[in-house]
């Protein structure tokens, strides 16, 4: 319920549309109801015999209440017809098929005026929800994105979303419009006949009774085939991110043959989901002419017996067929609401569980404005974990304004999680971080990130041009500056010989580009963005030697005269740094300048002679 008041809420966020929306349904619902009204004087034109005593009504008086009101209209459209047949039949007949003609025009019309509005509300919502979404997964900490498959949280955009959609039209035909279609109907039903009426209800639970029978089996085999569906999309996602490795493998057949399984299975559910699904209309239509039939028998024999009474005759009993059957869609569309806001629940649920997770990284009430970094940088007895096992122990370390401290050591020692700390990607669990004395806790956090550039291992590009791709970090700069950091980042040569020079599209993920030229790309992003400190996480991936040359010489341009943390993975490239941090398990277990630690003979001269350095 809680949910459902939520979808409520967001879809009255647009409120002139969602009064336009149940303004234009309620004149729909009314004028449904009358073009089947008006097909009364109608009947009683082609069957003259039966309006006898009709001919002889006499001109209504209006009494002043409402619901005097609409029976003077309605006795006055009946007296004017009546009197129109009596004067030239052919006229009357002619008059009440434009009457009938307007009513229907003009109840589709409102229906069409509410769904045009409908349009425009639900992709309004749809919008919100998909852009708070999207901006929470920004915000969301990187520990998120660990523990929670990305895929999930993909999913959650764009199918409970999708729900959320549904859900949204629901609201507004739960609330504002079958409720009182079914009520009006029911009013005209009553007024005409209580006693058919009555015996009509009588049947209608059984069709229910069906029906309901029916929708159930179905949701449960519509349950499974999602679940077979979202497997069968992780498995093409999986193959299709995999294709290189796959082909490299020829492992073509077993993932052919894996992914033909679910295929299959998801093949089954949905053909039986497809069966169930397609018995409704043939049933509920038999179910339909069942109910009808028993009406039929009953308010004919009822007319034939003349024990209807109230003037309940032939037409009259065709309007009420008529006003009935228009009664079974509002009822169906009340299960059908019903059900897609159960839906919607568990989506909007799902939604908010994304919604309200805890960012984690938080600032603190006042925070320090702005910091000089004149000093230096100091890592203070820092320990981290992000579950149970300690992954950072007790790490102390400083980095000299202006200086570079490499890290090294085994695949798993911690060198990621250490450089990851600085911009706060994750909180420090004891110790601390400080730029001179200030604790970057204390800082704002777009503050701190915005004096640290990080050129990553992978170089992480977007779809957009080149010059977008470099000025990412500071939108509004000049041509002049992106093609200075070019120049800075050995990149500008190979810019120009492109296409389109620096507005080249470069593809998804810059896979237009080689290795080494999306190394440049990055550099040159961090030139630009000119920080006072430097991430560096060395690439792993072997560049050929030339490229490897440039890629160097960009990132030596880069960090002459800044603060840098450099993760090392070749070690011939970190030589010349100021101190060289060797960390094991968590630990730093030697430290010093290249030529030190060589002569110590330790772990780094070890890992050193493994790489043919000495
Ligand atoms: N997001 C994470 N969630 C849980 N554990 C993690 C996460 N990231 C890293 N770890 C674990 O923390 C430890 C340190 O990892 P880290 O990535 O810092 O090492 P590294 O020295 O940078 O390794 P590599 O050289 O392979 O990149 C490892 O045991 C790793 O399994």
């Amino acid at each position: 319920m809680k949910n459902t008041i939520e979808i409520y809420r967001q879809t009255f966020r647009y409120k002139g549309l969602a009064v336009l929306v149940i303004v234009y349904n309620l004149l729909f619902v009314i004028f449904n109801l009358i073009s089947m009204v008006l097909f009364i004087p109608f009947l009683q034109l082609i069957f003259p015999d039966s309006s006898d005593e009709i001919v002889t009504v006499s001109k209504p008086v209006y009494d002043g209440t409402f619901s005097g009101g609409i029976r003077y209209v309605s006795d006055y459209y009946n007296y004017f017809t009546q009197s129109m047949v009596a004067e030239n039949p052919k006229n009357a007949l002619l008059f009440v098929c434009c009457s009938v003609l307007v009513a229907f025009f003009l109840k589709n019309l409102f229906r069409y005026g509410a769904i045009w509005h409908q349009s425009e509300l639900r992709m309004a919502v749809v919008r919100d929800v998909r852009q708070n979404l999207f901006n929470k997964a920004m915000s969301l900490p990187l520990s998120y994105y660990s523990n929670e498959r990305k895929g999930d949280l993909m999913a959650r955009i764009q199918s409970d979303v999708g729900e959320i959609e549904i859900a949204v039209i629901a609201v507004l035909e739960l609330f504002f419009r079958e409720p009182i279609a079914v009520i009006l109907n029911v009013a005209a039903l009553l007024y005409w006949s209580p006693q058919l009426t009555l015996f009509s209800f009588i049947l209608l639970p059984l069709t229910a009774f069906v029906i309901s029978r029916i929708g159930k089996s179905l949701k449960r085999t519509a349950g499974q085939e999602r679940i077979e569906l979202g497997v069968l999309f992780s498995k093409m996602e999986e193959a299709l991110g995999g294709i290189r490795i796959i082909k490299a493998f020829n492992a073509q057949k077993f993932i052919r043959e894996s992914f033909g399984k679910t295929n299959l299975r998801h093949q089954q559910l949905t053909t039986k989901a497809f069966r169930k699904r397609d018995l409704s209309p043939p049933l509920n239509e038999f179910l339909a002419v069942v109910v009808m039939l028993g009406i039929v028998w009953y308010g004919g024999s009822m007319i034939l017996d003349n024990k209807a009474g109230n003037g309940f005759d032939g037409p009259q009993f065709i309007g009420f067929i008529l006003v009935f059957s228009q009664l079974l869609r509002p009822i169906q569309g009340i299960a059908t609401s019903v059900a897609n806001l159960n839906k919607a629940e568990a989506a909007q649920l799902r939604i908010n569980e994304v919604l309200d997770t805890d960012e984690k990284i938080h600032e603190v009430a006042h925070p320090v404005s702005s910091v000089e970094l004149r000093d230096g940088i100091r890592y203070e007895n820092v320990s981290f974990a992000y579950s149970e096992e300690a992954v950072l122990k007790q790490v102390s370390f400083f980095i000299p304004k202006g200086k570079t401290v490499a890290l090294v050591g085994e695949s798993g020692s911690g060198k990621s999680t250490i450089s990851d700390l600085l911009p706060r990607f994750y909180d420090v669990q004891s110790g601390g971080i400080f730029i001179d004395d200030v604790n970057i806790r204390d800082l704002k956090v777009d503050y701190l990130r915005s004096k640290i550039g990080i050129v990553s291992q992978e170089s992480i590009l977007f779809n957009g041009t080149v010059a977008e791709n470099i000025a990412f970090g500071k939108p509004h700069a000049t041509r002049e500056e992106i093609i200075e950091a070019a120049k800075i980042a050995n990149a500008h040569k190979f810019i120009e010989e492109l296409e389109n020079g620096y507005d080249t599209q470069i593809g998804e993920r810059g896979n237009k580009l080689s290795g080494g030229q999306k190394q440049r790309v990055s550099i040159a992003r961090a030139v630009l963005k000119n920080p006072d400190i430097l991430i560096l996480d060395e690439a792993t991936s072997a560049l050929d030697t030339e490229s490897e040359k440039l890629v160097q010489e960009a990132l030596n341009k880069l960090m002459a005269d800044r603060t840098s943390l450099v993760i090392a993975h070749r070690l011939s490239t970190i030589r010349n740094a100021d101190e060289i941090i060797v960390l094991s398990k968590g630990e730093i277990i030697e430290r010093g300048t290249h030529d030190e630690l060589i002569g110590k003979g330790g772990t780094y001269a070890y890992l050193s002679s493994l790489q043919g350095i000495s």
